[in-house]
């Protein structure tokens, strides 16, 4: 066998081996032509805003299925039409029912049990036949819409359809005559309320006259209603230019349907990664209906995600009408149905998307809580305020424990952040900058995010709250006993193996701990006490008291008030101890606090 490559040239008889890539071209304009923008020199849009909601169609179960490697069966079909209904949509695309037997027997199966307010769309080429076998998969529905569709664009009806534009138009509007006189026309499908969806294909690539021509034949041919308006559903099949082009086109083609009797719709694609803003500029163009599916699913790079714009809605104060407050579940059935996972930046539903790993991000989101809730609590109200979270995770089923991950990018505000949470314990601005370090460092040493599990119990172990073995075998704080309005300490500690009584007095807990210690140790210590009640995970409610003894913060924990702060000053001051030069002869109070 011999061999050749591409850079060497192959002649007959050779067999190529690709060894490299080709280059990208040098000059891409000699094979792609640039976008011709329609011309709007007066376009209303940019100034106006998104004031309520579109009417929302989920084409989960056909633009979705249809890009599916393996598409649904029934089963799945209708696990994934319940979860629509409950999410709350009133138009759904169920299927392309002359593609095959389980598009159609599924239809029929929706047909008979679908909730009567419920639109069931289905999709059929303008091809009399299949148009036939569609309008036979709905028939008996409450209501149905027919949706049909033909190539419009230049490219397509040359490449696909090798015909004019005449005949496409012609084409166009003897099919919906033909579905007119087999659904709303005949006298036998008087019990379901029949609509007509007609999409211009490739309608963002169809000049703007043409597309607004054969719609309009299309119309009259239907003959709609004000109280059934027709749909003419605008496709970006194919997304070739900037969502401002497409908004241009959108306002073109509404402005020629300006009664009440049509309803313009939007079905953007993603293949430029821009179909949200695409639909959204579409709506300020005049458009009231949007088709997408959750999470973008769809044909290649997807249709527009349906879960994307309506939070971008919620998050403005807007009720989209659609309920995703358990994102996760939906996206979870999503992911199993499609065996396509979400992406973890996917907008709002993505597993990363409320994280904040640095410092500043969570040092901002800590405040941020903090202040909303407090804010909350004064007028009232709970105006959504909190820096880097576009919405309240919670809203939509996230966890807080999600928004604030700590690992060697974070700084303070992220340990303080958990302890909060785990242990509803606030610490001290120098003292959350000392427990960061030590976590910081774990981080590092781990080279990964570390749980609020394991910051929790790193503080518990670095501060020795938890450990079982106590040495204070007694220890009794009572107040104001010795007549003078002071607080008397008594306690029973554990030196070395000898028992040790001490006892002393101060104007409070704290104060009187630090005379016992100083008599005991023959040292002069003070302390700052600041007492916090924490709860979360371990059990029986304690007190934690966090010390400032010789300008270093520590922490111990007790079961009551009093005597935890006086055993946590104790203990902070024997630990210091050992800081202490080794001529000088201390105590080792180990940890004091037993909790099961
Ligand atoms: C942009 C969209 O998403 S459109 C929806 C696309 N979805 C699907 O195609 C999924 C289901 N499709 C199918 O199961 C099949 O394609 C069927 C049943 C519709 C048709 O199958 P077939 O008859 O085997 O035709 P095939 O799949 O090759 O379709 C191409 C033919 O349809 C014609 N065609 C394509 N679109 C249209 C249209 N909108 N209106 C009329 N004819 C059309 C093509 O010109 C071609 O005709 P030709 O065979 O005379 O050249
Ligand atoms: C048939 C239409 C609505 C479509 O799916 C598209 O053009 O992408």
């Amino acid at each position: 066998m011999r061999i050749c490559t591409l850079r060497e040239g192959c002649e007959n008889n050779q067999v190529l081996l690709s060894l490299f890539t080709m280059p990208m071209l040098r000059n891409p304009s000699d094979k792609y032509d640039a976008f011709v923008p329609p011309d709007l020199p007066d376009r209303t849009w940019p100034s106006k805003r998104i004031t309520k909601r579109p009417r929302w169609l989920a084409t989960d179960l056909r633009d979705g299925n249809q890009a599916l490697a393996c598409p649904m069966n029934v089963e799945q079909k209708w696990d994934y039409f319940k979860m629509l209904l409950q999410v709350g949509f009133t138009e759904i695309d169920i299927s392309f029912p002359s593609a095959s037997d389980t598009e159609f027997n599924f239809t029929r199966s929706v047909v008979a049990s679908a909730p009567s307010d419920v639109w069931l769309q289905v999709l059929s080429p303008c091809r009399k036949e299949l148009i036939r076998r569609t309008v036979d998969s709905v028939t008996g529905a409450k209501k149905a819409i027919i949706s049909l569709y033909i190539a419009t664009s230049d490219s397509f009806i040359q490449t696909m359809f090798e015909s004019t534009q005449e005949a496409v138009l012609r084409t166009a509007v003897e099919c919906v005559e033909y579905t007119r006189s087999i659904t709303k026309d005949d006298p036998t499908q008087q019990g379901t309320t029949w609509n007509l969806m007609f999409s211009p294909e490739a309608f963002s690539d169809t000049e703007s006259s043409y597309a607004i021509a054969v719609c309009k034949a299309v119309k009259e041919a239907w003959g709609p209603s004000e109280e059934i308006p027709i749909i003419l559903n605008l496709p970006a099949t194919v997304e070739r230019c900037t969502p401002n082009t497409y908004a241009d086109q959108v306002e073109i083609f509404a402005r020629a349907f300006t009664g009440n009797d049509v309803v313009v719709s939007l079905h953007p694609h993603n293949d430029r990664g821009c179909a949200v803003a695409a639909t959204e500029l579409g709506q300020l163009a005049g458009a009231t209906r949007v088709e997408g599916c959750l999470f973008g699913n769809g044909e290649r790079t997807g249709n527009v995600d349906l879960v994307t714009l309506a939070l971008n809605l919620y998050s403005q104060g807007i009720d989209p009408g659609l309920d995703f407050s358990d994102l996760p579940r939906i996206r979870e059935t999503v992911e199993k149905i499609t065996q396509i996972p979400v992406a973890v930046r996917a907008p709002y539903a993505g597993e990363s998307v409320f994280t904040a790993y640095s410092g500043s991000h969570q040092d901002a989101i800590n405040k941020g809580f903090k202040k909303w809730r407090d804010a909350a609590s004064v007028d009232g109200r709970s105006i959504w305020k909190v820096p880097y979270l576009p919405i309240d995770p919670e809203d939509i089923g996230a966890t807080y424990e999600a928004v604030i991950r700590v690992n060697s990018q974070s700084g303070k505000g992220g340990v303080a952040w958990v302890l909060q949470r785990t242990l509803n314990l606030e610490l001290p601005k120098e003292f959350q900058q000392a427990f960061s370090k030590i976590i910081k460092s774990e981080s590092e040493m781990k080279e990964r995010w570390l749980t609020e599990a394991e910051i929790t119990q790193s503080f518990l172990r670095h501060y020795s709250i938890l450990e079982a073995d106590s040495r204070i075998i007694e220890c009794d704080v009572s107040p104001k006993l010795d007549g003078t309005g002071r607080v008397i300490m008594r306690a029973i500690v554990l030196v070395k193996g000898h028992r040790r009584e001490v006892v002393a007095a101060g104007e409070n807990a704290a104060d009187a701990v630090s005379f016992a210690f100083s008599s005991l140790a023959g040292l002069n210590l003070e302390f700052e006490v600041v007492p916090r009640s924490i709860q979360g995970s371990l059990g029986e409610p304690l007190v934690i008291a966090l010390v400032k003894c010789r300008n270093v913060w520590r922490a111990r924990a007790a079961q009551r008030g009093d005597v935890a702060i006086a055993m946590a000053c104790l203990s902070s001051a024997l630990d210091l101890q050992e800081e202490l030069p080794s001529n000088r002869q201390f105590l080792r109070l180990l940890p004091i606090i037993h909790v099961n």
